[in-house]
C-alpha cells in the first residue's frame, strides 16, 4: 500500500494495520433501490493536490469540442480529455467521439489511478474522462453516464482538484411518474414534483463514487456558479466493458 494512502487511513486498535476501506471522513449515502453515492472529503493529501493540479492544468492536451445535443449543436462549456485502454470499444457522447489518449502519455494520471484503485477494493478502472471549469460560467448540466459501453451498474471515481464546486443528484422520474406528473395541472405539478435531490460541495482533494444504479436511476450535475472565480479539474474513473476479441 503507498505511503500516500496510508495517511488518510483511520488507524483503529482493533484493526492496527487498516484496510483502504476506512477511508477518514467517509460519508455512504443510500440513495435506495440499489444506488449508492461515496463521498471522502479529504481523500488526498493538500500538497500533493495541488501539485497535481498544476501538472494537470499545465499538460494536458485540453479541448473544448462541439457536441449535439437534442438536435443542437453547441461548444461543450467546458474543456475535457479522455484516456483508455488500448483496444476499448470508442466512447462516444453527444455526437463526439474523444481521441482516447494513453496513460503512458501522462504518468502522474497513473499515480492517481494506483490511490484509487487502492482505496476501491474490487475496482478495475480502464479509462478516464477529465474535465476543466475555467470558472463558474462552466458546467456540466443535468445528465448519467450510461452509455451501454459501462454496463448496466457502472462504478464512476470522481476526483477533484483546484476551486469547490456544487455538485448536484437528481432522481430520475420513472416512465409512470413522468407520464403521472405530464397530466397534472402546473399548480399541481409544482407543489408535488419535490425531486429527490442531494447536493455535495466537491473540495480541493475530494472523492466522490458513483455506483450501483446511480446511472439509470439519477442525473448528475455541476451548475453555473457566478462566485466560483477560479478553475476546477475533475477526474472521473470508469470501466469500460470489454468485448469478446478486445484485450482490457
Ligand atoms: O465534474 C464533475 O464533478 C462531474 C463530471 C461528469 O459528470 C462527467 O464527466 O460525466
Ligand atoms: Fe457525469
Amino acid at each position: 500500500m503507498s505511503s500516500l494512502l496510508r495517511s488518510f487511513l483511520e488507524p483503529s486498535e482493533k484493526n492496527p494495520t487498516p484496510d483502504s476501506t476506512e477511508l477518514k471522513g467517509k460519508q455512504v449515502i443510500d440513495l435506495r433501490n440499489g444506488s449508492e453515492v461515496i463521498h471522502v472529503p479529504k481523500f488526498v493529501l493538500r500538497e500533493q493536490a495541488w501539485e497535481w493540479y498544476e501538472y494537470l492544468d499545465k499538460q494536458i492536451p485540453w479541448t473544448r469540442p462541439t457536441i449535439r445535443v437534442f438536435g443542437k449543436s453547441s461548444v461543450q462549456p467546458r474543456d475535457t480529455c479522455y484516456i483508455a485502454n488500448q483496444g476499448l470499444p470508442d466512447l462516444k457522447y453527444s455526437g463526439y467521439q474523444p481521441h482516447a489518449h494513453s496513460w503512458d502519455e501522462f504518468p502522474p494520471l497513473k499515480d492517481i489511478l494506483k490511490l484509487v484503485h487502492e482505496a476501491l477494493p474490487g475496482s478495475c478502472f480502464n479509462s478516464l474522462v477529465l474535465n476543466r471549469y475555467k470558472n463558474g460560467s462552466d458546467y456540466v448540466s443535468w445528465h448519467a453516464d450510461d452509455e451501454p459501453l459501462y454496463g448496466p451498474t457502472p462504478e464512476i471515481a470522481s476526483i477533484t482538484f483546484g476551486c469547490e464546486r456544487e455538485f448536484m443528484l437528481r432522481r430520475r422520474p420513472s416512465r409512470a411518474e413522468g407520464t403521472k406528473v405530464a397530466e397534472q395541472s402546473p399548480r399541481k405539478r409544482l407543489k408535488t414534483a419535490v425531486p429527490d435531490q442531494h447536493s455535495f460541495l466537491l473540495k480541493h482533494g475530494s472523492l466522490l463514487v458513483m455506483r450501483g444504479y446511480t446511472q439509470r436511476d439519477w442525473h448528475h450535475s455541476v451548475p453555473k456558479r457566478a462566485k466560483a472565480g477560479s478553475t476546477r479539474i475533475n477526474l472521473t474513473f470508469r470501466h469500460v466493458l470489454t468485448t469478446a476479441g478486445f484485450p482490457a
